[in-house]
């Protein structure tokens, strides 16, 4: 994601815990490649295709009220997080049900309520870059193809440019990532798009 922020940046990486242990079943030590060339090995983007498969078939096989009761224990354990209670301003995804990613209501919602102050991620085109932009009121949001993800809109009621948080002079404290999967060490795959590079 290219949010760059200008304070060590506390990072939560958060997945069910029926998953935890599958990126590095999957990826046994190749996560610590890297090619000399600066890109991928083929070796490392066979196996975390193959992890990604691997990964949504585990989350197809999860019913809703596990996803449900596992997105409550992970929002009660975020919620309890001395960073989380420390951070003036988060970064929080806007989850989407249909990826079955961990869902963030809770946490959202308790952060607009404690005067935090949120940004979500909006993209902004088809090479992965994003930006995060400030919510404040939940209403300003739609689902926006292709993904139908959430996302807030560029302006403000008043018309008004949506504050980026790049543009801001209180860098994001926390930030909440999606992510496909993630080790229990917090290692984390994403879904490919390298958007999170
Ligand atoms: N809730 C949420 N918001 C987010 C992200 C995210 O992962 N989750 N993103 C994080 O960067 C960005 C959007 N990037 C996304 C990239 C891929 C897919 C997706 O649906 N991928 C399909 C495969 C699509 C294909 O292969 O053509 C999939 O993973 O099944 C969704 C969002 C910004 N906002
Ligand atoms: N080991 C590596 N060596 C060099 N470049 C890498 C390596 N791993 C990843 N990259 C670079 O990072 C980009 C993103 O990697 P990848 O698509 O696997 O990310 P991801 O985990 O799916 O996360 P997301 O798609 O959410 O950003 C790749 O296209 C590649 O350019």
């Amino acid at each position: 994601m290219r949010a760059a922020v200008s304070s060590p940046l506390r990072c939560i990486s958060s997945a069910p815990s029926a998953l935890l242990r599958s990126v590095t079943r999957v990826i046994p030590s190749a996560v610590n490649l890297v090619s000399s060339a600066g890109t991928m090995p083929v070796e490392l983007r066979e196996q975390k295709q193959q992890a990604r498969k691997a990964i949504k078939q585990q989350l197809r096989e999860l019913t809703a009220e596990q996803m449900a009761d596992e997105s409550a224990r992970i929002a009660d354990h975020v919620l309890g997080l001395r960073a989380y209670r420390d951070a003036k301003t988060i970064g929080i995804y806007l989850h989407c049900a249909k990826l079955r990613e961990v869902d963030t209501t809770r946490v959202l919602e308790d952060a607009m309520r404690q005067g935090k102050r949120c940004y979500v991620p909006v993209v902004e085109d088809s090479n992965s870059n994003m930006r995060f932009l400030h919510l404040d009121d939940l209403s300003c949001l739609r689902r926006v193809p292709p993904f139908d993800i959430l996302e807030p809109t560029d302006t403000y009621p008043d018309g008004s440019p949506r504050q980026d948080v790049l543009g801001s002079r209180t860098p994001l404290d926390l930030l909440l990532m999606p992510g496909l999967g993630f080790d229990r060490s917090g290692r984390r795959l994403g879904r490919g798009g390298g958007g999170a590079v």
